[in-house]
């Protein structure tokens, strides 16, 4: 698991390394431009003719240690600061004094295509509006010159806390981000601006207690060996039943998909509630399900408390649609259901404008909404999400007691608790019909082995969006299906259980 944080919490972890833990700011700051200036030479930067633009803060003071050090290796280095003398912090006042001791060329109106390499030092996380001004005119005349652009901690422009752009932001090739990833630099537009990400250890202190309203975590490949190692003496039962009714008139495919993820995930069983029109389709296509299945009479409300009172985790939603009788299956499951239940797709929409009737669910639930859905059930409108995606997915979650998957190019998950994850896996392949289904199978199949909601939910995106990467270099982004995903979550497993 990775630690990830925003702006304001870098900001109070260089405070606290600085005034309690007693290391100066310089130092810090030594070890960042070195870190920047290995950087430039591990990603084989042009350095013929250097060009390094500061702000007047902190980030600039980095931008203008990393020319002194390039001077003295030898290197064409130009500095070009942006701002007023008399905004320039401590730190940056004294690194200038040090550049001019070292005679290094202080350049007023800098044209950026006359460089091979720029090194953007304007803002770091202290960027705290909109760029304009000579800001902006710099930033757009690097961003159209050929130069190849190292970003020092985050590209100027791009918000520390959501990767929105204020105004304007420099595209970057690199971006060095130091101590910890700033969440701005996961989500989108902020990822695609910083492109490669390199973390560098500065000295940062992280106190074993710190006050951080969120604790923001993205799981890596080493995570998925949490998922439950596979008992040798176990039997179907140990692997857990899954109960899901998914699937309408004229919809098979969806319940196919989400209840071959669960079984390729690793469940012991699965009973699928369907109508009676995917019969053959379905145990034609997956036998390995059992079924009960409703036709155009009365929900059969026995074969649903049945199937609720023998399995261990319930889903509903998928293919589901929204007319009166799915919503009877709903209203019948959130009535009876004792088990952790995953609502997804349809099953949402219904419950759009009625979520306080979760409140009463005996067991923990989790809800996989993507952006449009979580508009519909939340009342937060998509721009309003962009905004603060961390802090609304939390209030949301925190507010019904659930587990939120809100999916978007970076889902985030939450269980209204201080720990919240963003994900990094997975590709634009995976916006294919199809994909949520097969990510609402993995997350039954996890939680029928018997992860935690929060555990299934994390670690499950991770893994969906991780097969999903498989299958896009298998199939590439373009052609891969839903059903590719599928069979990269086995290849996945399949190693997982041969490195135990
Ligand atoms: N000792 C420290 O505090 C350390 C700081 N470090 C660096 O310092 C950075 C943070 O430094 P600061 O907090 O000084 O902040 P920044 O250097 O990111 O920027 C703040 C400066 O930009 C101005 N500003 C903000 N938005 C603007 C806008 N839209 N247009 C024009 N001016 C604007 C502010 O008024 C302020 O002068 C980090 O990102 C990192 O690069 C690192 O060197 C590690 C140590
Ligand atoms: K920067």
């Amino acid at each position: 698991m990775k630690q990830i944080v925003t702006g304001g919490q870098m900001k109070l972890l260089d405070s606290y390394t600085i005034e309690k833990m007693g290391i100066p700011s310089l130092v810090l700051m030594e070890r960042a431009a070195l870190s920047v200036c290995q950087a430039l030479r591990e990603e084989e930067f042009p350095l013929e003719k250097v060009l390094v633009l500061c702000g007047t803060g902190n980030n600039g003071a980095d931008g203008v240690a990393v020319a002194r050090m390039l001077h003295a290796a030898g290197v064409s280095v130009d500095i070009c600061i942006l701002g007023k003398k008399d905004h320039y912090t401590e730190e940056m006042r004294k690194q200038v004094d040090i550049a001019e001791n070292y005679h290094i060329s202080f350049v007023k109106n800098a044209v950026p295509v006359e460089y091979t390499t720029i090194v953007d030092a304007v803002f770091g996380v202290g960027l705290s509006r909109e760029v304009g001004g000579v800001y902006r005119d710099t930033i757009e005349a690097l961003n159209r010159s050929d130069a190849k652009v190292m970003a020092v901690d985050i590209p100027s422009g791009i918000s520390a806390d959501t990767g929105k752009v204020l105004g304007c932001a420099v595209k970057a090739d690199v971006t060095v981000t130091f101590a910890y990833e700033k969440a701005g630099l996961l989500f989108y537009p902020g990822a695609s601006y910083a492109r490669k990400i390199k973390t560098a250890d500065i000295g940062i202190y992280m106190p074993p207690q710190n006050d951080f309203e969120l604790s923001i975590q993205s799981c890596e490949d080493k995570d998925l060996f949490r998922i439950p190692v596979r008992k040798p003496d176990g039997n179907k039962g140990t692997f857990g039943k899954i109960f899901l009714a998914a699937g309408s008139r004229d919809i098979s495919g969806a319940a196919y998909l989400s209840a071959c993820a669960a079984l390729r995930t690793g469940a012991g069983m699965i009973k699928v509630h369907t109508r009676q029109e995917n019969r053959q389709a379905l145990t034609t296509m997956l036998p390995e399900a059992m079924y009960s299945f409703y036709d155009d009479e009365e929900i059969e409300k026995e074969q649903i408390l049945e199937g609720l009172a023998w399995a261990d985790v319930i889903g509903v939603g998928p293919g589901m649609g929204t007319g009166q009788q799915a919503e009877d299956i709903l209203y019948t499951i959130l009535a009876e259901g004792r088990k952790p239940l995953l609502i997804d797709a349809d099953g949402l929409n219904l419950l759009a404008g009625r979520m306080e009737v979760l409140a009463q669910y005996p067991a923990p639930v989790i809800v996989t909404p993507h952006l449009g859905e979580f508009s519909r059930i939340s009342g937060v409108s998509v721009e309003e999400w962009k905004e603060a995606p961390l802090y609304l997915t939390k209030r949301f979650a925190h507010k019904y007691h659930l587990t939120v998957v809100c999916k978007d190019s970076r889902t985030v998950i939450s269980d209204g608790s201080e720990e919240i994850f963003i994900n990094t896996s997975g590709n634009s392949g995976m916006a294919t019909a199809g994909s949520g289904d097969v990510l609402s199978g993995i997350l039954m199949g996890l939680l029928a082995q018997g992860l935690s909601a929060i555990d299934a939910a994390s670690l499950g995106v991770y893994f969906h969006g991780a097969a999903g990467d498989m299958a896009a270099a298998q199939k590439g982004e373009y052609s891969m299906i839903a059903g590719d995903i599928i069979t990269q979550t086995a290849e996945i497993l399949k190693k997982r259980g041969a490195v135990l």
